[in-house]
């Protein structure tokens, strides 16, 4: 028994990534690409068990009415897009028609392109334009940090009793014990926030950079 994570060596992530989590094909060539075209920006995928959990937990909670905040090229959406039920629409917002160009093409190559919908613009005023009331199931933040507080407040009346919202990055690399830019206390405060927030029961998971999850009552 341990009271803690494991810390996970290139060798101990690696096995993890074998045992449940190994990214199919397609999922292997955006890497790839991704890697390839932007070597800058690659990071900003979620990490292979991440997107494995992500189908896990969409498919966990049936979801069949899901949105993401930051989709990039497209690793995230396509996940949540397969875990998806029968009938289900993920709707993706981001800023870049650039990054999600890439996106749109593994969609397409996954035959996940039918049930997902792009809205182009900054989210805090395009969710703005998502029905009011609480017919979402599952929910993805993963877009600018600053943006969090907005994107909470606009998708969390908009679940659905049980729903889930999923957030990325929560820990910041561990900065969040001693934030050093506006992005890590942009972070630091969220958590807090949304610790206080009686709407939901959260959990903060160590899965790659720190993963939310909240149940919305
Ligand atoms: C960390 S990346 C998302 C990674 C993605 N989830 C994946 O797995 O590949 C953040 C994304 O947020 C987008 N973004 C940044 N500011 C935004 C804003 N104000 N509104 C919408 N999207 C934004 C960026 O264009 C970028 O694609």
């Amino acid at each position: 028994m341990t009271t803690k994570s494991l810390p996970l060596t290139p060798e101990l992530h690696a096995y993890v990534v074998a045992h449940g989590s190994t990214p199919d094909e397609v999922m292997r060539d955006l890497v790839e690409e991704t890697l390839a075209a932007l070597p800058a920006e690659a990071r900003m995928q979620v990490a292979p068990e991440q997107a494995a959990f992500l189908t896990f937990l969409t498919r966990l909670v049936g979801a069949r009415r899901a949105v993401e905040v930051g989709t990039f090229t497209g690793m995230s959406s396509l996940a949540i897009a397969r875990g998806l039920a029968e009938g289900g629409q993920l709707t993706c917002f981001d800023i870049s028609a650039e990054y999600t160009d890439v996106a749109r093409r593994y969609w397409a190559r996954a035959g996940v392109d039918d049930r997902i919908e792009l809205r182009i613009g900054p989210a805090g005023d395009t969710l703005r334009e998502l029905p009011h009331e609480r017919h979402l199931d599952f929910a993805f933040i993963d877009a600018d940090k600053v943006g969090y507080p907005v994107y909470w407040a606009e998708l969390v009346p908009r679940m659905r009793p049980g729903g889930i919202v999923a957030v990325d990055n929560t820990l910041r690399g561990g900065r969040v014990l001693a934030p050093s830019n506006a992005d890590d206390r942009a972070v630091a405060a969220f958590n807090d926030e949304v610790m206080a927030d009686v709407r939901v029961e959260p959990v903060l998971l160590p899965i790659a950079d720190g993963l939310t999850l909240a149940r919305v009552r």
